[in-house]
């Protein structure tokens, strides 16, 4: 049987009368690489802030493996097995890519007794090797975050994400600013991930190309609603899909 890993039921979001969010629900399972579309302005954000807890919905619900995350802080979510990236990189420029990686699976861990008591990596350097040699930035592991390029950047931040091995992760335009090279490296590594270790992702992403070849299913969002779902090839052909994106 299908497991589902994230569940959204009935979600609506308004911003005084503007309805960001309308009565969305969906289902992602085990092992998908589901990407969320839309024109701007869709409610593509408002929804992932509902599910990582940084909104509250007006209405509906958000279950991550069967457990209630409505109002969870994103220490909880990362207890629960929730990674995420942000739109903006959320790396720390003065620290090496190591300590970057050590830090995020500390915050995932929500260890700060062990960043207090424990080693003073808590014991995360092997993991953040592992993940540095995954995402082969091995030649980048000592330097400072900030003196890499952006696209190196951004796989930091996508490794940050993966640190203590969560069963969901939430992709906010991984590709936003990143240049062609970069792109075939970040996808190659992001669809081996989802292979070898089975973890389901959603994807918000506006480079096409990129998240018709990536995903495996596709949701489409306009004026807050679901208009489409299905494969990436069905949402290709599909008629109110290109409406929605010509009229916007
Ligand atoms: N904090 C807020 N206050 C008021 N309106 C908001 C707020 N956040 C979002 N909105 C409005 O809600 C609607 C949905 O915005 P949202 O950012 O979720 O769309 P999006 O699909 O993520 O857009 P983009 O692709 O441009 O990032 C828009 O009309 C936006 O102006």
């Amino acid at each position: 049987m299908t497991e589902t890993v994230l569940s959204i039921r009935n979600i609506s979001k308004s911003f005084g009368g503007i309805h960001a969010v309308r009565d969305v629900s969906f289902d992602v399972y085990k092992g998908e690489v589901l990407g969320l579309i839309g024109p701007n302005g869709s409610g593509k954000s408002t929804l992932f802030n509902c599910v990582l807890g940084q909104l509250k919905p007006d209405a509906g619900g958000v279950t991550v493996t069967g457990q209630d995350v409505a109002g969870k802080r994103a220490c909880e979510l990362s207890k629960l097995g929730v990674g995420r990236t942000f739109q903006q990189l959320s790396v720390f420029p003065e620290m090496s890519v190591l300590d970057n990686l050590i830090l995020a699976g500390q915050e995932h861990r929500g260890s700060m007794f062990s960043r207090l008591f424990g080693p003073s990596d808590a014991g995360l350097t092997e993991e953040a090797d592992r993940m540095i040699s995954f995402f082969r930035l091995g030649h980048l592991r000592d330097e400072l975050a900030g003196s890499l390029s952006y696209g190196q950047q951004k796989l930091v931040d996508a490794a940050m994400a993966f640190m203590a091995n969560p069963a969901l992760v939430l992709l906010d335009e991984p590709a936003g600013g990143v240049n062609l090279t970069m792109l075939g490296h970040l996808k190659e590594r992001l669809k081996t991930y989802n292979r070898e270790h089975e973890t389901t992702f959603v994807v918000i992403e506006h480079n096409m190309e990129f998240v018709m070849s990536l995903c495996t299913r596709i949701v489409v969002l306009a004026e807050g609603a679901i208009i489409a779902e299905g494969t990436p090839e069905e949402i290709r052909a599909n008629q109110t899909v290109i409406d929605a994106y010509l009229g916007s």
